[in-house]
């Protein structure tokens, strides 16, 4: 298992920071590598964000140093999201079989967490999101089928979008984690747009179903403030809560959405205006 930890960022802090900078402070480039869990525990709501991508071996969810657990789900819930082929979560010896886009949640207190792909010329890539939890809610899986969908947007301003809340507080229990999927419709591009923020919640987005040779422009900073930062697909980048978070592709794409902090109420957002945006 490999990890990384970022720290919190004041945002008058970041309004002085290079390009450089700022992707080492918010970007994550590599989310998956071969046969390898990689995380990154972010201080910003202690939000690890990472992927689990076994191949031909099963890879098994570790504690890492920073957690100083003696199993990593001892004070956490997971987000599992499968943005690969066909793979199998083995959580305390049950098997969950997850299929491209389903997603599990897994509660505080589960021991033994595994990883494998059912066939390794398309290898499952597991996105993992964990938060710190008080309390043990049931294991669920959550399919497309099962999800909360909100469609938004409009061609004509090319943000036509359709929202599925997979683990949010209508469909699984969880403590303080939420997670769905965007999905843009074909010809659009801006995601969250008009754009927000959530003083109560930090947010990671990854982006995933983005062709190789595209890119997406992510926005990040106070309305006042904006910066950019340009992804790939398969990366993710780190929203605290005074950060708008937003984007537009080169091509239409798909992503994840991640949140955690002080409530679980999705329509908790501060909506900023597109003509006060700087
Ligand atoms: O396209 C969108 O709009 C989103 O997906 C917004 C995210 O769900 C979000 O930022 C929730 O706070
Ligand atoms: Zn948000």
């Amino acid at each position: 298992m490999k990890h990384e930890s970022r720290y919190s960022v004041h945002p008058a802090d970041a309004k002085k920071y290079d390009t450089q900078q700022l992707r080492e402070q918010f970007l994550i480039e590599k989310i998956f590598e071969d046969e390898e869990i990689c995380l990154t525990y972010s201080h910003e709501d202690r939000y690890i964000t990472g992927g689990a991508k076994p191949v031909y071996n099963t890879l098994e969810l570790q504690p890492i140093d920073p957690l100083k657990a003696d199993y990593f789900l001892e004070r956490r819930e997971l987000g599992i999201v499968n943005v690969g082929g066909k793979g199998i979560v083995m959580a305390d010896g049950d098997t969950y079989t997850l299929d491209f886009k389903e997603a599990l949640y897994l509660g505080r207190g589960v021991k033994n967490v595994t990883f494998k792909s059912i066939d390794s010329s398309a290898p499952a890539a597991f996105y993992l999101n964990s938060t710190p939890a008080h309390k043990t809610f049931p294991t669920k899986k959550v399919t497309s089928e099962e999800a909360e969908r909100v469609e938004l947007g409009s061609p004509e301003t090319s943000n036509h979008r359709i929202i599925n809340k997979l683990l949010v507080n209508s469909v699984v229990d969880t403590c303080q984690l939420q997670m769905g999927m965007t999905e843009l419709k074909s010809g659009s591009v801006w995601n969250t747009m008009p754009g927000h923020v959530h003083d109560r919640r930090m947010e990671v987005y990854f982006y995933f179903e983005l062709p190789e040779d595209q890119a997406i422009c992510h926005f990040m900073g106070q309305k006042e403030e904006s910066r950019h930062i340009w992804m790939h697909n398969h990366q993710a980048v780190i929203s605290p809560v005074w950060s708008m978070h937003s984007g537009a592709g080169t091509s239409s794409y798909t992503f994840i959405w991640g949140m955690a902090g002080e409530n679980l109420d999705y329509d908790d957002m501060d909506k900023i205006a597109i003509t006060d945006l700087r």
